[in-house]
């Protein structure tokens, strides 16, 4: 009772500690009574994943890890989206060293997150498409605001995610759900993704999502950190090493897909679509 009063006080604006920090595209901020540390995506308006994005993404979580926190929680300083995932503009008309750097950075960045030996959760307090899911389920526990919308829409694009990228969600949904929401590219609202496992908990403001995300983390005061981060590490291990062995050739097959030019022309219309949308 104490501890989660407590957990709430520090969550509502108590003692907070701002670490230095290099990055610009995210922050981090570590709270000095639970040792949570909060890693803020900070890329308006939809925090789209560039590369720029992704690289500070992977410095805030090895600061974190670095500082001896005592776990993560991943939200987003924009107001209405979590992440909008990868940034279109960025992979669109591009060279194919680009895509490469591009989607070497994703596979760093979910890697950074999902192999991370600290407790995670995401305070969903936006839209969560795509990589933006991808980031989503990397973590461990899930609190979203209600009305936004969450999955892997890759195949409504014309596109395959990757067994990697498939991982996080695979965890957490049984394997009937999860084949037909990626053949089907849903996006699940938020009450659906509460009643399929795919979040955990549902919150009515980022402050409470905060809140339950500190809470979990919290649960772990009294487990032993090396107990708890080997046994987790053992869940994930078997995804970690299929994805060592095909990193190098995932990034090739990325590269060949997006530089066709079917598919360069299909991000072109989806962005205009996206742009016709954003402007009514
Ligand atoms: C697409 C083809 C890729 C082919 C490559 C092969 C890849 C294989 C594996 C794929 C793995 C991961 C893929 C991805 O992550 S692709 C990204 C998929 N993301 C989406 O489909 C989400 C698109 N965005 C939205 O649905 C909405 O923006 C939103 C997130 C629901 C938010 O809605 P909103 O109303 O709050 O904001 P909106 O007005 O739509 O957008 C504001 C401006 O932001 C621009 N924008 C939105 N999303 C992206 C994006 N992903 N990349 C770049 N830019 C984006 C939007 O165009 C608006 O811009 P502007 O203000 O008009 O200039």
């Amino acid at each position: 009772m104490l501890h989660s009063n407590l957990l709430r006080l520090v969550a509502r604006g108590g003692p907070k500690r701002w670490m230095s920090t290099t990055t610009k595209l995210t922050s981090v901020e570590v709270n000095d009574k639970t040792g949570i540390a909060t890693l803020t995506l900070n890329r308006p308006p939809v925090n789209s994943q560039n590369v720029q994005l992704l690289v500070d993404l992977q410095s805030s979580i090895g600061e974190i890890e670095s500082n001896k926190s005592r776990g993560l929680i991943l939200t987003s300083a924009c107001s209405n989206v979590f992440s909008a995932g990868l940034d279109i503009l960025e992979m669109y008309n591009t060279d194919e060293e680009r895509l490469r750097t591009i989607w070497t950075e994703l596979q760093n960045a979910w890697i950074a997150l999902y192999g991370s030996s600290l407790p995670t959760a995401a305070a969903i307090n936006g839209h969560a498409p795509a990589g933006g899911c991808l980031l989503a389920t990397a973590c461990e526990y899930r609190v979203m605001l209600p009305k936004r919308l969450i999955g892997l829409n890759e195949t409504q694009l014309g596109i395959i995610a990757p067994k990697w990228l498939m991982s996080g969600f695979l965890n957490v949904l049984p394997q009937r759900v999860a084949e037909r929401a990626l053949t089907q590219g849903r996006l699940f609202t938020t009450e659906e993704a509460l009643a399929e496992g795919l979040v955990d908990e549902i919150a009515n403001t980022k402050e409470e999502a905060l809140e339950k995300c500190a809470a979990f983390i919290g649960s772990f005061t009294k487990v032993n950190p090396l107990a708890r981060s080997l046994t987790k590490l053992q869940f994930r291990a078997e995804n970690i090493k299929e994805f060592e062995k095909i990193r190098k050739k995932d990034v090739e097959d990325f590269v060949a897909l997006a530089s066709r030019p079917e598919v360069q022309k299909g991000m072109g219309i989806y962005l205009e679509n996206l742009k016709k949308k954003s402007k009514k």
